[in-house]
């Protein structure tokens, strides 16, 4: 493991006006009128980057009430055609912004510069031009039907926007995947209440701003920070001006919210946490094998629900995989964001890293050989109060260990062999979550076979983390409800009527 040299950060290029966040309500940032604030910090440094208003109900009212005013008018009124060339715009303004919005969510992440740029920031882009595109091109069903008369009757599917659609988003990908679910929410003309995670609260704050500068109607956008329970998020998602809600988190949350929106009978879709397996079969590829689960264990400091934390490997390669994916973990380079060697950040918060050591530990006391890890890296002074974890690879731990079973959202996976097809679908299906897989193998009938017995959202076949955004993206299981991508999106964010007409 080493430790990046420690030359003078570049700036990361975000004002210090944009490091205090604001709610942005009708159009307008505000600081609301809840008078309660909370220190946005750092997770590189334990620095504090800047304030953040806690939003309450008045704040959530205000938001809610300026979607539906914006959804009763111009927004409502505005042709596909022109959604969509103002929803490039908003595009192009966050490509034309970049720095800006990269150094905001490395701020708040910790995340390498490395990784946002090439991830986080052109995906938050991307989700605003592809859905205007499915949306334009996707047709509804019709229907001829016969009637006793012999006339028959014509069936046809109109699409309406639902409405006010509730945005809850998480901490780890929060430009990414808050835009995931505005872009196609805007593209199918509802208009959006954002509560993004309090911990990464200034992707969504700046993104205010380049709605305004290019023409996005007040209240279209809104952004209402605070906290979950008893906070914004309760708030939002109670609140009976909502059509329905959209979160990407932890399946308790998710739960929590599901209850929420019980009442009025709203729609969620619901992405949630994972407990991912990845295949390794002898006859794969041993070079993309390595470079692919070291990405998917390891990338983003091991917070992407996608990502891989139970690795199966067939008995033949086994030692050999675990020497070569110690190696990897041992080659990551920590280091600040903007430092271009740096390929491993903190994780999000303090309080994450104590939720993520708790399980080193429990590791040890459920009998883990450790490989590699297993603790808190010795930082340089300056990066001493950062939220730094090893990157931990076990082995020999039994497959009903907590370490084995439930989400732990860090730079860490275990590794079991296997010696047949059958056992390892079995362990990979063993579990109450169904986000993800992938399935190492040359083999192209294995692959197939195997990938169809996978009880998840999405199987990958020799890579990770390729997306497609035409594609269902969602899970199984405890792993969440509903799928959105592509024409899925068309399903959530639009109502049909059907209208029969009798000829
Ligand atoms: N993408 C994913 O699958 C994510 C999974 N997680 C998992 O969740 C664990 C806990 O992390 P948290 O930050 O607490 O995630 P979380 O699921 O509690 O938070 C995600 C979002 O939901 C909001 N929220 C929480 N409770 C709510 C409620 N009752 N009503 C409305 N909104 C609510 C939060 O304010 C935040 O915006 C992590 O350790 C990780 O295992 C966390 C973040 C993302
Ligand atoms: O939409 C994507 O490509 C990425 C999704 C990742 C998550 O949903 C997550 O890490 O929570």
């Amino acid at each position: 493991m080493t430790v990046q040299p420690l030359h003078a950060p570049r700036p990361l290029g975000l004002s210090s006006a944009r490091r205090d966040a604001a709610h942005f309500i009708n159009g307008a940032f505000t600081q609301g009128t809840s008078g309660k604030y909370y220190d946005n910090i750092c997770p590189v440094d334990g620095s504090r980057i800047g304030s953040v208003p806690e939003g309450g109900k008045a704040e959530i009212d205000a938001a809610v009430k300026a979607a539906r005013a914006a959804l009763d008018g111009p927004w409502g009124q505005m042709s596909l055609n022109e959604r969509s060339v103002l929803l490039g715009k908003v595009a192009a303004e966050i490509n034309r912004r970049f720095d800006e919005f990269l150094a905001a969510e490395c701020l708040d992440t910790g995340k390498p510069a490395s990784l946002a740029s090439h991830i986080d920031i052109p995906r938050g882009a991307a989700n605003f031009t592809m859905f205007t595109d499915v949306a334009k091109t996707v047709s509804t069903e019709c229907f001829t039907t016969p009637t006793p008369d012999g006339a028959g009757a014509m069936n046809y599917g109109l699409r309406r926007p639902r409405g006010v659609i509730a945005v809850i988003s998480p901490w780890n990908l929060p430009l990414l995947l808050m835009t995931w679910k505005v872009g196609p929410a805007l593209a199918l003309g509802n208009t959006v209440v954002v509560k993004p995670s309090e911990q990464t609260p200034l992707t969504a704050t700046l993104l205010g701003e380049v709605m305004n500068s290019v023409g996005i109607p007040a209240g279209v956008y809104n952004v209402v920070h605070g906290f979950g329970g008893n906070s914004a998020g309760e708030f939002l998602t109670q609140h009976p001006g909502v059509n329905g809600i959209t979160f990407t988190g932890s399946t308790r949350s998710g739960e929590a919210l599901m209850r929420e929106a019980a009442r009025g009978v709203r729609p969620v879709s619901l992405e949630l946490g994972g407990k991912n397996p990845a295949l390794v079969f002898a006859d794969a590829d041993m070079d993309k094998a390595i470079e692919g689960v070291m990405r998917s264990a390891f990338a983003n400091c091991g917070q992407v629900c996608l990502g891989t934390e139970r690795i199966y490997v067939e008995r033949p390669i086994f030692n050999e995989f675990v020497a070569r994916l110690k190696q990897g973990a041992e080659g990551l380079r920590f280091g600040r964001p903007e430092d271009p060697g740096t390929n491993l950040g903190p994780l999000v918060s303090e309080l994450h890293r104590k939720k993520v050591l708790s399980y080193y530990a429990k590791a040890v006391e459920e009998g883990a050989t450790i490989i590699t890890g297993g603790g808190v890296p010795d930082m340089p002074a300056e990066l001493a109060a950062g939220a730094w974890v090893q990157p931990t690879i076990w082995t020999g731990l039994p497959d009903d260990a907590a370490v084995v079973n439930e989400e732990i959202f860090g730079p860490c996976c275990h590794i079991r062999p296997f010696d047949t097809e059958a056992e390892a679908i079995r362990l990979a299906n063993s579990t109450p979550y169904g986000l993800a897989a992938s399935v190492w193998t040359e083999s192209l009938s294995r692959a197939h076979r195997v990938a169809s017995k996978m009880e998840v959202g999405i199987c990958w076949v020799n890579s990770w983390f390729l997306r497609d955004l035409r594609t269902a993206f969602g899970g199984a299981k405890a792993s969440g409800i509903g799928r959105e991508g592509g024409v899925h999106s068309l399903e959530f964010y639009t109502e049909i009527t059907n209208v029969c007409v009798k000829l």
